[in-house]
C-alpha cells in the first residue's frame, strides 16, 4: 500500500512538472547538503538548468552521487518496463546539474536562487548581501530556512520585493508539500512566480506569512516536544509512542522516529532559538532529555543512535 502511494506521488509529481510552465529556467541552489541536493534534483527533473553550490567540493561530489542514486529510484518506478528510457531520464537530469564552489559566479545567470545552507542567521546574511551585489536585477532570492524569520534574513538585501521563503520537506523528492512564505515586502509578482515554480517542480504549494515555523514546523515542534516529554516522564516506551501515532493517527513515522530522522541537534537548535525569542511560550521550554542526548552525541540516524539505535551508513 505504502509502495503504491509512494509510486503514485512520484509519478504525479513528474507528470505535473512536465505539464507546468515556469518563468524560472535557471536555478542556483546554494548548499549541497541534504536539502540542497534534493532541491537541485527536483528542479533538474522538471527540466530546469541547475547550478548546485557548496563551500566544500567533497560535499558536491557526495551530493551528485546521491542525486544520481535517487533519480535512479524515481526512474525505476516511472519507467518500470522501459529501462532504457529510465537511463535516459537519469542521464538527462544529471546533465542539467552543474556544480560550483563560487556562489557569486553561480548566481550571475540565475532567475532564482534557493538558499539551503546552515541554519545560522549571520551566515545567511553574509551570503545574501554578497549575492545582492552580483545577481541580475530580476533574480528572485529564496530561503529554505526551517525556523528563522524571512523578514530578518532579507533585511540585508535591497531586493526585498524579490525575496521570499521556499520551505521544502525532507526527503525533498518524496515529500509533496512546498510552503511558499510571503515576507512583509514580497511583491505579488514574486509570490506568483514562486507559486508557479513550486508547481513546476511537482509540489503542492501552500502559502504562509512569515510566522515562526510557518505551518508545518509550528505544529510539528510542539508535537515532537510533547512526545519527548511523555517518554522522559516514563509514561510510555519510545516504541509504544511511535506505534501509537502510526497506527492511531496514521502518520508514516512516529514522533521519536521523526526526531531521530531530522537530527536531535537540529531539533534542539530550533527549540533553543524559539525559546530565546519567545521565553513566555511554555511549548518551547528546553527538554532536559533532549539536551542530554545531544550532549552525548546521540543525534539520531546520522550518529547511529538517538531515541533508537541504527546501523551507521
Ligand atoms: C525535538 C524537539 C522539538 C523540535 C522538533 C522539531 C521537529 C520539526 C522541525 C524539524 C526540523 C526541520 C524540519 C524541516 O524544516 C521540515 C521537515 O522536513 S519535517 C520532516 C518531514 N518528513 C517527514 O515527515 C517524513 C515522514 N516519513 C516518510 O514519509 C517516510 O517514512 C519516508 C521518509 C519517505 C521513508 O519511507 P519508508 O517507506 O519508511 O522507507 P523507504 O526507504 O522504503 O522509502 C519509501 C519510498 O520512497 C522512496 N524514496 C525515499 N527517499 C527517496 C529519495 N530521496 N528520492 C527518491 N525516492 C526516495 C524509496 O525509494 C521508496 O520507494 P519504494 O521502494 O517503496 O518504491
Ligand atoms: N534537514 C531538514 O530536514 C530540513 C528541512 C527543511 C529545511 N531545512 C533547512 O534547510 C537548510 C539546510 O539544511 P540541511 O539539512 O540541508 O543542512 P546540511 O548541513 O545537510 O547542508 C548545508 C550545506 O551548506 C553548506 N554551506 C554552509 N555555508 C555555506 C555557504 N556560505 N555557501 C555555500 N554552502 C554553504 C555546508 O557545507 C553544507 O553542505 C537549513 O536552513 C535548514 O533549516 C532543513
Amino acid at each position: 500500500m505504502t509502495k503504491l502511494v509512494q509510486f503514485g506521488v512520484i509519478a504525479r509529481n513528474f507528470s505535473s512538472s512536465s505539464a507546468m510552465q515556469s518563468a524560472i529556467k535557471n536555478v542556483t541552489v546554494i548548499g549541497g547538503g541534504l536539502m540542497g541536493s534534493g532541491i537541485a534534483q527536483v528542479s533538474a527533473q522538471a527540466g530546469q538548468n541547475v547550478i548546485l553550490v557548496d563551500v566544500s567540493s567533497d560535499v558536491l561530489a557526495k551530493s551528485q552521487k546521491s542525486i544520481g542514486a535517487n533519480l535512479g529510484r524515481v526512474a525505476k518506478k516511472m519507467y518500470k518496463d522501459k529501462p532504457q528510457e529510465g537511463e535516459k531520464f537519469v542521464t538527462d537530469a544529471m546533465a542539467r546539474i552543474k556544480t560550483s564552489t563560487d556562489p557569486s559566479e553561480a548566481s550571475k545567470s540565475a532567475d532564482l536562487v534557493v538558499e539551503a545552507i546552515v541554519e545560522n542567521m549571520s551566515v545567511k546574511h553574509k551570503l545574501f548581501s554578497q549575492l545582492d551585489g552580483v545577481a541580475p536585477n530580476h533574480t528572485i532570492f529564496a530561503s529554505n530556512t526551517s525556523s528563522l524569520s524571512i523578514n530578518e534574513i532579507c533585511s540585508v538585501v535591497k531586493r526585498k520585493d524579490r525575496f521570499g521563503g521556499l520551505h521544502f520537506f525532507n526527503p525533498v523528492p518524496v515529500m509533496r508539500l512546498l510552503e511558499v512564505v510571503r515576507g512583509a515586502e514580497t511583491s505579488d509578482a514574486t509570490y506568483k512566480t514562486m507559486m508557479e515554480w513550486g508547481k513546476a517542480v511537482g509540489k503542492t504549494c501552500i502559502t504562509c506569512k512569515d510566522t515562526p515555523g510557518f505551518v508545518v514546523n509550528r505544529l510539528l515542534v510542539p508535537y515532537i516536544c510533547e512526545a519527548i516529554r511523555l517518554y522522559e516522564r516514563g509514561d510510555a516506551s519510545a516504541r509504544d509512542i511511535d506505534t501509537a501515532m502510526k497506527l492511531g493517527a496514521g502518520y508514516p513515522m512516529g514522533p521519536l522516529e521523526l526526531a531521530d530522522y531530522v537530527g536531535l541537534d537540529t531539533n534542539k537548535f530550533i527549540l533553543d532559538g524559539w525559546h530565546k525569542k519567545y521565553p513566555d511560550q511554555p511549548l518551547f521550554n528546553p527538554i532536559p532529555l533532549l539536551d542530554k542526548l545531544v550532549a552525548e552525541g546521540k543525534l539520531g540516524v546520522k550518529a547511529g543512535e538517538g531515541f533508537y539505535k541504527y546501523d551507521k551508513k
